[in-house]
């Protein structure tokens, strides 16, 4: 039975979490607080955590790095309202396996928590010893490793943007050239590495994906060359390395810059003379490993700033491929919604046809901090709320459809939002009423009411208890004004929590 440890401050929220889980079979342990969470993680030894963004002691941040010091393997699933979705896009970067948003389903929580405790990443649970089309003989239950194998499958469609990308894939995969891939989180880095595995000739030889930005200082270098025995304390048994499991197949080393400098040391003998040792070991290993590394800031920059060797840097720099954020590839936005919803209804044994017009504007207009990860989460959940042939406005996340009319202090990316934009002079505005067609005395004071409820929103994050508080009506008064409003403009809204 898996232990799960919920960390969250919002104590109503633990006990029914704690319920539904408990009746889902799992064991279930709590923590009101970032402290407590980390001393139950010492003591209890839970197999997951899910942990609340905000927590009134630390944040969400500074959790997860002190729960990846403690334990750099357990999986931990994120607990975040959309309003700080890029913040929680960012944390997946220290090592998240995945995130849910409120408001809280149930059975996505399920999913979520079953996907992550079989070893996956946001759907992509591969984990085995044999190529893109071989067989699992050999299972790692460990977040930071992953063996490709039987995962959600990739699309590369016929858009200029992908053409261009298959061009340069076909172009490097025969060669044994090292490759860079940059781009945002969740931008499908990895899946170009994998493709670029699959058209090689190491095709039926292994390929591993290592998250370094995962790897804590004392043991990368165990995970990328194992060990011998008794090499450390703590050693008790010899341990074969990635790249040992990789040897004649491809390596993908993700967030490459975040591996120590003695780590870079090691990695360098790998790239010039194609040999390595296992910590604690005196025999070296002669390795036949295609090494592709990605990044979210280039790596010359990295390099400058002493955090990564400048000759690490020159060998991996033989083959760069660039991924753009999918807020500028307005054409594949919804290429890629049908391809997760066609996957979510499998999924969920469900058959929604498509998307209404209203999400696919919302969709294009949308700027995507978590890219095609955000995506595919928010088309498997408005997939598992949809009660409808087509996915609907109802059915996506408030802050979503809600985009422009929230966005009142300028974007991060201004340029890249602007671009991607079809009314630029939208994005940056101030809160703005939805004036109704046909105003009544109604719609005017209900328009009034809802300028208001934005302004509180964005004053507490968009967290509705507080935005309830702030206005001094409760949460479900709250929900019903908002629900209502949106009754009104003739696009229901159903809140869960
Ligand atoms: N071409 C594609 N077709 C279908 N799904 C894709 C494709 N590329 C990426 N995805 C999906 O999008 C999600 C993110 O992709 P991926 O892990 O490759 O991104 P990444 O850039 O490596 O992310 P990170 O930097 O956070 O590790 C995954 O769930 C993956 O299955």
């Amino acid at each position: 039975m898996a232990k799960i440890l919920i960390v969250d401050d919002e104590k109503d929220l633990c006990l029914v979490l704690n319920r539904f889980l408990s009746k889902h079979g799992f064991q279930v342990i709590e923590a009101n607080k970032g402290k407590k969470a980390l001393e139950l993680l010492s003591e209890d030894a839970p197999d997951l955590i899910l942990c609340d963004f905000k927590l009134d002691d630390m944040d969400g941040t500074s959790v997860l790095k002190a729960i990846k010091e403690v334990n750099p393997s357990i999986p931990v699933i994120i607990i975040t309202g959309y309003s700080n979705i890029k913040t929680a896009v960012e944390v997946m970067r220290l090592g998240a396996v995945d995130y849910v948003t409120k408001p809280l389903i149930p059975d996505e929580i399920l999913m979520t928590i079953r996907r992550a405790l079989e070893g996956g990443k946001n759907g992509d649970a591969a984990v085995t010893t044999h190529g893109t089309n071989g067989s699992a003989d050999v299972k790692h239950n460990n977040t930071t490793k992953r063996v490709a194998g039987k995962a959600d499958p990739y699309i590369f469609g016929d858009s200029p943007y992908f053409k261009n990308i298959l061009k340069q894939i076909d172009l490097v995969a025969p060669t044994n050239y090292s490759v860079i891939i940059y781009g945002e989180s969740g931008s499908g880095k990895e899946a170009i590495a994998q493709e670029i595995h699959k058209r090689s000739k190491r095709h039926n030889k292994p390929f591993v994906a290592i998250d370094c930005g995962v790897l804590s200082k004392e043991l990368a270098g165990s995970e990328l060359f194992g060990h011998e025995k008794g090499a450390f304390t703590g050693a008790l048994n010899q341990k074969i390395g990635s790249f040992e499991i990789a040897n004649e197949g491809t390596i993908f080393l993700d967030e490459i810059a975040n591996l120590s400098y003695d780590v870079q040391i090691s990695l360098l003998r790998v790239v010039q003379e194609r040999k390595m040792r296992r910590v604690g070991g005196t025999k070296d290993i002669d390795l036949d490993v295609r090494i592709i590394v990605a990044s979210n800031e280039k790596l010359w920059d990295t390099s400058g700033r002493g955090k990564l060797r400048e000759d690490l840097y020159h060998r991996f720099n033989e083959f760069t491929i660039n991924v753009a954020p999918l807020r500028e590839r307005q054409g594949d936005i919804m290429v890629f919604a049908s391809h997760f919803l066609k996957l979510a209804n499998n999924e969920l044994n469900k058959n929604i046809t498509g998307f209404h017009p209203e999400v696919e504007k919302t969709f294009r207009n949308y700027v995507w901090y978590g890219n095609l990860r955000e995506l595919k989460n928010v088309v498997k959940r408005a997939t598992l709320l949809c009660d409808e042939d087509v996915i609907d406005v109802k059915s996506i996340p408030f802050e979503l459809s809600n985009f422009s009319k929230l966005q009142f202090e300028p974007a991060s990316e201004p340029v890249a939002v602007r671009e991607a934009q079809e009314e630029p002079q939208q994005q940056n505005m101030p809160v703005k009423k939805m004036p109704f067609k046909e105003p009544s005395l109604k719609s005017v004071g209900l328009d009034a009411e809802y300028e208001v409820i934005l302004e509180a929103l964005k004053k507490v994050n968009f967290n509705k208890s507080k935005a309830a508080k702030v206005l001094q009506i409760d949460r479900k008064t709250l929900y019903n004004k908002i629900k209502q409003y949106h009754e009104l403009k003739g696009e229901p809204y159903e809140p869960e929590l």
